[in-house]
């Protein structure tokens, strides 16, 4: 098969770094040895020394590889002219597939940054959009629901936003992630406004109406007045927000007043 190997000789010569993802461990020593080698997933247990840790299991291979490539990009691992090579399991959990992408290929999205550099704790912001993600993908007793949760610097978000009705959430100290908090969060999602949620995860109110200033904020056209709200609450303040529409199902999450992240809850 002189053919397909030429093919392959040439997807991968002269690249500047090798990609694994959630490699195992003999796969990555063996690579390491004489590859520039970053390691990318949800944890670093072959001890990698260019580690990206990702926060999701993007399903979309491109998801995935921009996350990693924007990470590493920041954390100084590659240049950003690099040209990259990656091996990932898109069919399983081994390496099926290879991919050569230049580190400036596409136009940085911000994913990386969601997690990484926002006030909110990385696990926080996990564990919010996977409560939306499970909610777009079950809905209210079978009917599409929408919610919105503005994540960190709580104290402004409160500042800029008013009660719509008493705040389940006034005397208690619940944090995201718990289960039984995860239940609460879909049963009140029934109801109209935001939810408020601290740096580190704690529920801080429901029923929110938020009044941030929506002045110069351009959210794609054709989203309402929820997707308007959430972005620019967090251009007025350092939150993040992440809504689930009622209308299309996506989750969607805005940093700075930009859509940063577009998810298909089915697809996950
Ligand atoms: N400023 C706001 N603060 C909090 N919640 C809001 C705000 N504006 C709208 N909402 C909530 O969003 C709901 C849906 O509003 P609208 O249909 O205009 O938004 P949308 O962006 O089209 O969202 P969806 O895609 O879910 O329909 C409202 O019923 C309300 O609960
Ligand atoms: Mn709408």
């Amino acid at each position: 098969m002189t053919g397909l190997d030429d093919f392959l000789d040439e997807l991968v010569a002269d690249a500047d770094a090798v990609f694994l993802f959630s490699p195992g461990k003999s796969d990555y020593e063996t690579m390491a040895e004489d590859e520039e080698t970053v390691v990318v997933g949800p944890d670093n247990d072959v001890e990698a020394e260019s580690f990206v840790e990702l926060p999701l299991e993007f399903e979309d291979l491109r998801d995935r590889v921009r996350f990693g490539v924007e990470g590493a990009v920041e954390n100084g691992h590659v240049d950003e002219d690099a040209e990259l090579v990656c091996l990932a399991g898109v069919f399983g959990e081994d390496a099926d597939t290879v991919t050569r992408v230049r580190a400036d290929e596409f136009e940085k999205s911000g994913v990386y940054d969601l997690f990484a550099n926002s006030r909110a704790e990385p696990s926080v912001i996990r564990d919010v959009l996977e409560v939306a993600v499970e909610l777009g993908k079950k809905g209210q007793k079978g009917k599409p629901v929408g919610a919105l949760f503005v994540v960190g610097d709580a104290g402004k978000v409160m500042n800029k936003s008013r009660p719509l009705s008493y705040n389940p959430f006034e005397k208690s100290h619940v944090h995201v992630g718990d289960p039984i908090v995860n239940v609460m969060l879909k049963e009140f999602s029934r109801l109209d406004g935001a939810f408020v949620i601290s740096d580190s995860g704690k529920i801080v109110s429901a029923y929110r109406y938020l009044e941030p200033s929506a002045e110069g904020v351009d959210i794609p056209k054709g989203l309402g007045a929820r997707h308007m709200a959430a972005g620019a609450i967090t251009r007025d303040t350092n939150a993040i927000a992440i809504v689930l529409s009622e209308s299309d199902g996506l989750v969607r999450a805005f940093k700075a007043g930009e859509l940063i992240l577009e998810l298909d809850p089915e697809a996950y």
